[in-house]
């Protein structure tokens, strides 16, 4: 949303507009997301937030406009596991089977592939991103028996499992304690200023959002709000001292997020 030359489009949003049989969500929008961006995306209850997500991640088509990720058109992207994905919190069956090691896992592949087979690297991924999130403890226990906020950190180990660049989150904290909550915030305020990532965050905790992204928004469209902070000084477009790797995100966070969260 911000110019300067070096700091690529990740996200382009088009004159986009989308209903639901009759029904209107989104009309004539138009984003930009550069890299290393963090947006937050505001809007009251039904507002369209949730469907301008699934048309960018390719779940649902615009009805008119065009999206695009990384400068190709949804349509035809293909390397998905350059984004990390966790869509609105889904209340999990306590006898729900998979593992947090298989949901971390199942983060590797496409939409539809199943594996079976599970080689040493891919092993070695989810270990990576289990660490990052603390959850390393937690392997070998269904999904279904945790937390809100421990399954919240599972999704987020899923989206992470591939290193991506972009990350899309729908309400991440809903349903977590003031705590945790806290605690989320540093840590993905950290990977955003340190790991290079670009994010797209639907929230509704308009305190944080003001805190970290500024008091305005930059962007509105019917009701809703883009608030756009960048991690650094456009003119500054190399950083030498950024941590790219998943495996030392935990290392790299302050003693304080590592040892609460
Ligand atoms: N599959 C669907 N079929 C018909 N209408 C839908 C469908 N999904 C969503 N809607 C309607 O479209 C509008 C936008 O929904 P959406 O989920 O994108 O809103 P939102 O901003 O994410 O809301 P919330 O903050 O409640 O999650 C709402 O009025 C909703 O009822």
């Amino acid at each position: 949303m911000q110019g300067g030359s070096c700091h690529r489009d990740i996200i382009t949003i088009e004159d986009v507009s989308f209903s639901y049989e009759q029904k209107q969500v989104i009309s004539g929008l138009n984003v930009s997301v550069k890299e290393r961006d963090f947006v937050g995306l505001i809007g009251s209850n039904g507002a369209g937030k949730t469907t301008l997500l699934k048309m960018i991640v390719g779940l649902l088509k615009p009805d008119q406009g065009k999206i695009s990720l990384f400068g190709e058109p949804v349509s035809r992207f293909k390397h998905w596991e350059r984004i990390g994905y966790v869509p609105q919190k889904n209340a999990f069956n306590p006898l729900f089977p998979a593992t947090v090691r298989e949901v971390v896992l199942s983060g590797l592949y496409g939409r539809s592939k199943l594996f079976s087979r599970v080689t040493k690297a891919e092993a070695s991924k989810a270990e990576d991103a289990m660490l990052a999130m603390s959850i390393e403890d937690l392997a070998d226990k269904r999904i279904g028996q945790l937390s809100g906020g421990q399954q919240q950190r599972v999704f987020l180990a899923k989206a992470l499992i591939n290193n991506p660049a972009l990350l899309i989150l729908d309400e991440p904290t809903v349903g977590i304690d003031a705590e945790t909550q806290e605690n989320f915030f540093h840590m993905i305020r950290h990977m955003h200023q340190r790991h290079n990532i670009t994010f797209l965050m639907v929230s509704h905790d308009m305190e944080w959002v003001r805190s970290y992204l500024g008091q305005e928004p930059i962007q509105m469209n019917g009701k809703l709000r883009f608030y756009v902070k960048h991690s650094h000084e456009l003119e500054n477009c190399v950083e030498n001292d950024l941590t790219h790797s998943l495996k030392d995100l935990r290392k790299s966070m302050d003693r304080r997020a590592s040892f609460v969260f």
